[in-house]
């Protein structure tokens, strides 16, 4: 994650006063991450990572996101646990931002996917589907094409910034992707950003899965096409055809896909690809240059857009359609 918003030893002092941990013996800031401000903390309780809630996530969705952690982890997906108050509430307030701590787990991300870890991260994202499908609240997707478009509306005037020409190009995108989106195709509660940051290995299989904030109920093959943007691709944008093979492989091993939502897939990936060039060039623009934050290149994006719109058949992606 990131670090917004600072705290004193004194505050969070105070706020920990409020949980089961014990005493606090050291905090530091992530510097990695986008959304949130997260901080790693240890206590004589253990180690946790504190998260205060930033400018993406409103308050209101915090019972959906902690209760789906709390949901996956008893359905035994391996995800981090919020730590319950003394008064049993999981969310609280630190320097005017909601906040929760939230258990630490082991762990490392993959910079260097290799298809072994695709398929991992395929069937772990089939098992979410499933361990999730009976949890009982629902949250609209805020960034389905309605929410791209209201992002869009914030940064098309100063898209051709970031490459001349670009303006045009997403307006294109935006017309011919809205007309052909599919509504019909099986759906339910899906992560929606899990890039290889928020997947943790160890001894080459998934140990956890982190960051639910983006979580909603949407088309779960979309899900799947956010995992081949953000898995499959290489530095130089050429599609390791290798790698989605595994990824849709290790997915339908646990949950085969219907033949319409393997027909989607080039259209979910060009969606997928648009939405995330979208929150990506919002923050290059608006992100203040001080922050303690990585900001993401818009342009990886734009590259797998024009990599997807040229994509004639989902064979393409390495999906066995039998
Ligand atoms: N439960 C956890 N256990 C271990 N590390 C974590 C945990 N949650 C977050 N982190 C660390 O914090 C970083 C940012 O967390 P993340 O939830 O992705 O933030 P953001 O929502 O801001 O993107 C992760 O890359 C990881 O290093
Ligand atoms: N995965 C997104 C940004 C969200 O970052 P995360 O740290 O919350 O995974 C992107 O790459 O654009």
């Amino acid at each position: 994650m990131a670090v917004y918003t600072d705290i004193s030893e004194e505050e969070l002092g105070a706020f920990l006063g409020e949980y089961p941990v014990g005493e606090l013996l050291s905090y530091k800031g992530i510097a990695e991450g986008t959304e949130n401000s997260n901080y790693l903390l240890h206590t004589f309780g253990g180690a946790f990572i504190l998260t205060l809630y930033e400018r993406r996530v409103d308050k209101a969705d915090l019972p959906f996101f902690l209760g789906l952690m709390e949901h996956l982890a008893r359905k035994g997906v391996t995800c981090p646990l919020p730590v319950h108050r003394r008064d049993g509430q999981t969310i609280g307030e630190l320097a005017g931002r909601p906040a929760a701590l939230i258990t630490f787990l082991e762990g490392m991300w993959m910079r260097r996917p290799t298809p072994q870890h695709c398929r991992e991260v395929g069937k772990a994202l089939a098992g979410l589907h499933q361990a999730a499908a009976d949890f009982p609240l629902t949250r609209k997707n805020a960034l389905s094409p309605g929410g791209w478009m209201h992002l869009w509306e914030g940064a098309k005037g100063r898209a051709d910034e970031v490459e001349p020409g670009l303006e045009r190009e997403v307006e294109a995108e935006f017309a011919e992707i809205t007309r052909y989106w599919p509504t019909d195709l099986p759906s339910g509660i899906i992560h929606a950003d899990l890039f290889p940051d928020n997947v943790f290995f160890l001894g080459g299989k998934v140990s956890g899965i982190i960051d639910f904030y983006f979580a909603c109920n949407d088309l779960l093959a979309y899900d799947i096409a956010t995992c081949l943007n953000a898995w499959c691709f290489e530095k130089d944008t050429s599609y390791n055809l290798t790698k989605g093979a595994a990824l849709l492989a290790g997915y339908q091993s646990v949950r085969p896909l219907e033949p319409s939502e393997a027909e989607a897939l080039p259209l979910l990936a060009r969606g997928s690809a648009l939405r995330f060039m979208l929150t990506r060039l919002h923050d290059w623009l608006t992100i203040p240059d001080g922050a303690l934050v990585n900001k993401r290149d818009p342009m990886e994006y734009v590259r797998r857009l024009r990599f997807h719109r040229q994509v004639a058949a989902p064979t393409e992606y390495g999906i066995d359609i039998a």
